[in-house]
């Protein structure tokens, strides 16, 4: 489908007559440009006009798909893996940049091959480059799945001690609620909730006050278990997600494996997981659910997998502001 679309925004002007494709995964949409070589500068300020919902194409966030050899961050991740000849270059929805996104990604692949730069059948896979390094991405029936790497806690002592390392505050919250903080390559704050009616109270039109607030600030997720936890193998939590540089999104990929990664922490004890206690787990979020599992890595660290949906849904040309 192409349409042209009369851009209102100033800084659309620049990107007059560029190429732009719209896709999702479990609602966590993307506006998406193809620049293999590298030629197109997309500053914040015009990012947040293309991701504006009003204004622009509308989007959580921005991924332009770019070959590793033509981009700064390229020649660290040729270095790990030479396999990984696209990069995914991913800022949200406010220009902001971030390390690492888990439906991005599959977006992005799918994307890829839309465009015909990577052929993938079923079962084949792909590596390709991220700001948090390089990710090993297999097309499954019904999307794909990927290595999202070694998960680690921001403040390892306190998550180690106590099961919590921070107080989260939010509307529709009457109390602080402690929190733990896990990296997936980008930050996370997930805080455990009561019950649905309470995730379905919150108001996440705010930024929550989180304290302390991780480095490089946080996303939060609200997560409700279910009961029980895990059913036939299989871990069930339900989530609600506030992504830095973005708002509330229908979902958050990285968000969810940071979501798994706290709820198996605290159902242990703060001890060492069990490893037999879920095969898998499903993550329910507004847009639809991702599916999370631990593998082991050869290296000794435990890597998260991740799989879902990916739909490229649209596209057209920048009109500009003409
Ligand atoms: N929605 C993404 C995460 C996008 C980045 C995030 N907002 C951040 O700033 O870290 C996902 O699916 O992981």
């Amino acid at each position: 489908m192409m349409g042209m679309i009369a851009a209102p925004e100033h800084a659309l002007n620049q990107l007059a007559g560029l190429a732009y494709a719209k896709g999702h995964g479990t609602g966590n949409d993307f506006v998406l440009v193809d620049d293999p070589e590298g030629a197109i500068t997309i500053d914040a300020t015009a990012v947040a006009a293309l991701c504006d919902r009003h204004r622009g194409i509308g989007g959580d966030g921005l991924i332009r798909a770019v070959r590793s050899v033509d981009i700064a961050e390229g020649a660290e991740i040729l270095n790990e893996d030479d396999r990984a000849e696209w990069f995914m270059d991913y800022r949200n929805g406010d220009g902001s940049i971030a390390e690492m996104c888990g439906n991005g990604v599959r977006v992005f692949v799918a994307f890829l091959i839309a465009q015909g730069h990577v052929t993938l059948e079923h079962g084949d896979a792909l590596t390709i480059g991220t700001r948090a390094g390089v990710k090993h991405v297999v097309r499954t029936d019904n999307g794909f799945s990927v290595d999202m790497g070694p998960w680690e806690f921001i403040f390892p002592e306190a998550a180690q001690e106590k099961a919590i390392d921070s107080l989260v505050q939010t509307r529709g919250l009457d109390v602080d609620r402690p929190a733990l903080s896990v990296s997936m390559g980008n930050p996370h704050t997930v805080v455990a909730l009561a019950d649905e009616d309470e995730l379905q109270d919150l108001d996440l039109t705010r930024i929550p006050s989180v304290r302390p607030l991780p480095p490089h600030g946080t996303n939060v997720e609200f997560v409700v278990p279910a009961e029980p936890l895990v059913s036939h193998g299989v871990g069930n939590i339900a989530m609600r997600v506030h992504e830095r540089g973005v708002g509330e999104t229908q979902s958050c990929g990285t968000g969810a494996c940071a979501a798994v990664v706290a709820t198996r922490h605290w159902a242990a004890g703060g001890s060492t997981p069990d490893q037999n206690q879920a095969s898998e787990w499903n993550v329910n979020v507004p847009g639809g659910t991702v599916v999370v599992k631990f593998i082991p890595s050869p290296d000794g660290s435990e890597h998260v997998e991740l799989s879902g949906p990916a739909q490229i849904v649209a596209g057209g040309v920048i009109a500009g502001n003409a």
